[in-house]
């Protein structure tokens, strides 16, 4: 690179339209950017300076790479190519993989110089991001494969601590550990889907994003057939489902589907009284091979829908209570068959206030804990029953 010669072995080889790179240092990615400005070559100022990163993220950043330079390089060529992006060139496909990689260093240099027509950047970024993940999502319905067991990754039996589990545990199936999607085997029964299947009368449901007929239980029937099943869910997600949501049951035809989402609200949307939706439990009634599958594309997995199993995940993060993004997921469009499904999302009190986020969990996992223990050790009593057996007791003891 001295004396203003380019080392040969940077120039890049465009195979199949990619760039590719054998070797190079930051210091000459950089040069290679300011090069191609001066050819008015915005992409490959786009390519170079963001290579330039890819080296300053994994081997520190050298003195010959001047941050404002590097910065200048990315938000001239991102204006100039995101203007472009909205005509869609030949290389659509490769440059919005190339902007979804590098999104998030991007946008920190954006947000801080604050430019001009950054926000219309930034639209074309999200844009392109939805996209990618739409991309993602289809490619995992029609290619995807099952995860295998890993060292991590098992299958067990499971108590959760719980005693009468002990003679007939959970079939508890990892799927996924950061963030934590389990699938729970034979967990409900034929004569619970039968009357499942039963009770919903179905109203159609022709939003874009999710083509299934949707209905969901009013609170009388959810008392009056599904206590049982409530009780089940505190055992295997450990959450009270006091505050949780009334149950949704969807019946997707052939072509249904739900398109990526996050189950939790918004900052700011939550339910004021009752929080957000921490865990999601979706129980299979039907079983369809290879096929309608739950995918979630940011984490390239596919659930398979097995009769009478309950996928779970978690869709906030533990330690704080913020929406964990990676738990995206969407329903693949049905081909063969008929897929029905039951969703109940545990809603955990965040209320006002998320610095109480962690007591409050342990407040949860606590009621739900004794409420086992009432139920089942007390000799199947709930909660205010006990309590007011044992307040009884005592004021007899007393007087
Ligand atoms: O049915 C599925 O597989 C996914 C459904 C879902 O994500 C939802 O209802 O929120
Ligand atoms: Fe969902």
């Amino acid at each position: 690179m001295s004396a203003g010669r380019i080392n040969e072995s940077i120039i890049g080889d465009r195979m199949d339209g990619k760039l590719y790179i054998p070797y190079s240092t930051a210091c000459e990615c950089c040069v290679m950017a300011k090069y191609c400005l001066k050819g008015n070559d915005m992409y490959g100022v786009l390519d170079w300076a963001v290579e330039a990163y890819k080296k300053w993220e994994i081997d520190g950043r050298p003195e010959c790479v001047n941050p404002d330079i590097l910065n200048y390089y990315l938000i001239s060529s991102s204006i100039y190519t995101g203007e472009n992006f909205k005509t869609f060139g030949s290389n659509y496909q490769d440059y919005t993989e190339k902007f979804v990689r590098y999104y998030h260093l991007i946008r920190n240099e954006l947000f801080e110089l604050e430019k001009e027509r950054v926000t219309d950047v930034l639209e074309m970024y999200y844009y392109l991001e939805r996209k990618q993940v739409e991309n993602d999502f289809r490619y995992l319905c029609k290619y995807g494969v099952s995860s295998t067991l890993t060292k991590y990754l098992k299958c067990r039996y499971q108590t959760n601590n719980l005693f009468y589990r002990i003679l007939m545990p959970f079939k508890e199936e990892d799927i996924n550990s950061e963030p934590f999607i389990k699938l729970y085997h034979d967990v409900l029964y034929d004569d619970e889907i039968l009357k499942i299947k039963t009770i919903s009368s179905v109203n159609k449901n022709d939003r874009r994003s999710r083509s299934g007929q949707v209905n969901w239980i009013t609170a009388s029937d959810a008392v009056k057939y599904f206590d049982a099943l409530n009780t089940r869910i505190e055992s295997f997600t450990g959450f009270s489902t006091k505050t949780a949501e009334l149950y949704q049951i969807v019946n997707y035809g052939l072509g249904g589907h739900y398109l990526p989402h996050n189950d939790p609200f918004l900052k700011g949307t939550e339910n004021s009284m009752f929080g957000n939706r921490l865990v999601t439990v979706l129980f299979y009634l039907t079983d369809v091979p290879n096929d309608g599958y739950t995918v979630f594309p940011r984490k390239n997995i596919i659930a398979p829908t097995e009769k009478g199993a309950a996928l779970v995940w978690q869709n906030l993060h533990m330690s704080n209570g913020e929406i964990n993004y990676e738990t995206l997921h969407g329903s693949c469009p049905l081909l063969k068959g008929n897929k029905w499904r039951i969703e109940a999302d545990v809603v955990v009190l965040l209320g006002n206030s998320r610095e109480n986020w962690e007591k409050q969990l342990l407040q949860e996992k606590m009621r739900v804990q004794r409420k086992a223990y009432h139920k089942f050790v007390a000799g199947g009593w709930g909660d205010k029953q006990v309590v007011k057996k044992q307040r009884m007791r005592r004021r007899r003891k007393q007087g």
